[in-house]
């Protein structure tokens, strides 16, 4: 039976992926996790549009090829993975050994789904939505470590989300949507019984 589970929470920025994925991974057992912002190129890297805005909400602002080999190191050796990240382990006195358990890795972005190569390691899709006016007002008070120039929000990222979002509908990948405007407990309570009867009951 297969025991190693791949689980994404893509989405809006700002949506709460982080928020769900930190309580998630505090949860689940021998639970590790990739954060898909670790993986911006630097600022000199990323290229100015047309607009005059740097393209940040693009896929290759991104190195996806290095996030693809993290999550292939993680698929060769979760236990390896878990150990070299500071990640605890199941105590192995009373069920298996490591490497006979079941392991879960989250992959946290607000472009999972626009990577073709990635596709089809996802054993579960999550997609958190807000609406236009929620996410324009978490925005203004997140600092990022490049802050927003003025107008980037109506300029360059909610298009690039909805323009990512028809993209990903379009390639007909099973995503399950999550309402971002649910508490973060509604949330985190949803996710986790749903990986807890697919994916941990089952075994
Ligand atoms: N369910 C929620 N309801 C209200 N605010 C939320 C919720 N989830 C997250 N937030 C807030 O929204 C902001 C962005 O959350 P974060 O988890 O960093 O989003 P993301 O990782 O999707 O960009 C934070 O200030 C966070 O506290
Ligand atoms: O993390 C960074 O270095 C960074 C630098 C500039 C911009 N960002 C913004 O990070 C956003 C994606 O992250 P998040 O957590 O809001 O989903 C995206 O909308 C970018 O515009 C992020």
């Amino acid at each position: 039976m297969k025991k190693k589970f791949i689980i994404g929470i893509g989405g809006v920025t700002n949506g709460g992926k982080t928020t769900l994925t930190q309580r998630l991974i505090k949860m689940l057992p021998n639970c590790c996790v990739v954060h898909q912002d670790d993986f911006y190129k630097k600022p000199d890297q990323i290229e100015v549009g047309e607009d005059g805005f740097k393209q940040w909400d693009v896929i290759t602002a991104l190195d996806m090829e290095a996030m693809t080999n993290t999550i292939r190191g993680w698929i060769e050796n979760p236990v390896k993975f878990a150990r070299s990240h500071g990640v605890n382990l199941a105590r192995t006195d009373d069920v298996s050994e490591p490497e006979e358990q079941t392991h879960i890795l989250i992959v946290e972005g607000f472009l999972l789904y626009n990577y073709q190569p990635l596709l089809d390691v996802f054993d579960k899709c999550y997609y958190i939505t807000i609406p236009y006016e929620e996410c324009k007002r978490r925005r203004s008070t997140r600092q990022y470590t490049v802050p927003d120039p003025p107008g980037l929000f109506d300029g360059h990222v909610w298009p690039m989300y909805l323009k990512h979002r028809t993209m990903m509908e379009a390639s007909h990948l099973t995503v399950d949507y999550l309402d971002g405007l649910k508490t973060k407990e509604e949330i985190y309570n949803q996710v986790y019984e749903d990986i807890q009867s697919n994916f941990l009951n089952r075994l």
